[in-house]
């Protein structure tokens, strides 16, 4: 079993026992009492380096990254900081995210909030969409493509933006047939969480111009974030380099101007 089914698998129970306790029908009513959806793509689409902070206490390749994790106070300081949006990690027996946290970010910031988990189900978009999430990430390795597109549709449709995400040329050939504005392609091997910058930047000069490159995973550094820029991306999204740091607002800083 890969560590990704492995992710689906303990998710599943969950994922049942509320879709018993409250069904998508209402879930769905529920929504449309809310008031529109941040524009999570808008930022993206004007030049500069536009950073996706991520919000992650702990990781299945590197185990608990950031043990006092007061996630209030990280998005308050990246938000500060100039992050043009945030990833809140949502998965919680690998991960220790929660689709409070979501809730409980979206209150204390006002930039867009993806919300960075295992989709599977349109119950999880119509969830996050419910915690103050206005995208959603879809992973081409986990999905076949009819899932794809149509958890994509799904999610465009409750007025959320969607990032696809690949790591090899075949998933983004799945992403750019389906419907998503923007496409992440992942340095990490999600199979064998190797990091292969080479291939991430190959990838991300196919991303066509109609759609917004982002690159995801294993940047730490100014000279990283050009680098994925003179490749092709026009997004960066960062976690551990952020969550190890003693002050992730400081970090961001640094990674945008390139000093201290
Ligand atoms: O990071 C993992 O161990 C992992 C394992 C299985 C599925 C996904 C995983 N990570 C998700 C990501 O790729 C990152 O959270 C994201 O791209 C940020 O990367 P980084 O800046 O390297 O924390």
């Amino acid at each position: 079993m890969t560590i990704l089914d492995q992710i689906v698998h303990d998710l599943l129970p969950d994922l049942t026992a509320s879709k018993e306790r409250l069904p998508l029908s209402e879930l769905e009513i529920m929504v449309q009492d809310m008031p529109p959806a941040r524009d999570f793509a808008a930022a993206f689409r004007t030049p500069g380096l536009h950073v996706i902070a991520e919000l992650k206490k702990a990781s299945p390749s590197k185990g608990v990254i950031r043990p006092r994790f007061n996630y209030l106070e990280c998005a308050r300081d990246l938000a500060a900081a100039g992050a043009a949006a945030l990833s809140v990690v949502t998965e919680e027996k690998h991960f220790q995210g929660s689709l409070q946290m979501l809730s409980e970010v979206a209150e204390c910031v006002e930039i867009p909030l993806l919300r960075k988990d295992f989709i599977i189900d349109p119950y999880q978009i119509c969830e996050a969409r419910l915690h103050g999430a206005s995208a959603v990430l879809l992973i081409a390795a986990l999905l076949p493509t009819g899932e794809l597109a149509r958890l994509s549709d799904y999610a465009q449709s409750l007025g959320m933006t969607v990032l696809g995400e690949a790591h090899n040329e075949d998933e983004l050939m799945t992403l750019l047939g389906c419907d998503m504005p923007l496409i992440g392609i992942n340095a990490r091997d999600l199979h064998t969480f190797g990091i292969h910058i080479g291939n991430a930047s190959k990838l991300l000069g196919e991303v066509p111009a109609d759609r917004i490159a982002i690159a995801e995973s294993a940047m730490n550094s100014h000279d990283d974030l050009m680098h994925a820029m003179r490749a092709g991306a026009r997004g960066f999204l960062v976690g551990e380099a952020l969550m190890r740091a003693e002050y992730p607002g400081d970090k961001l800083k640094e990674m945008l101007c390139g000093h201290a």
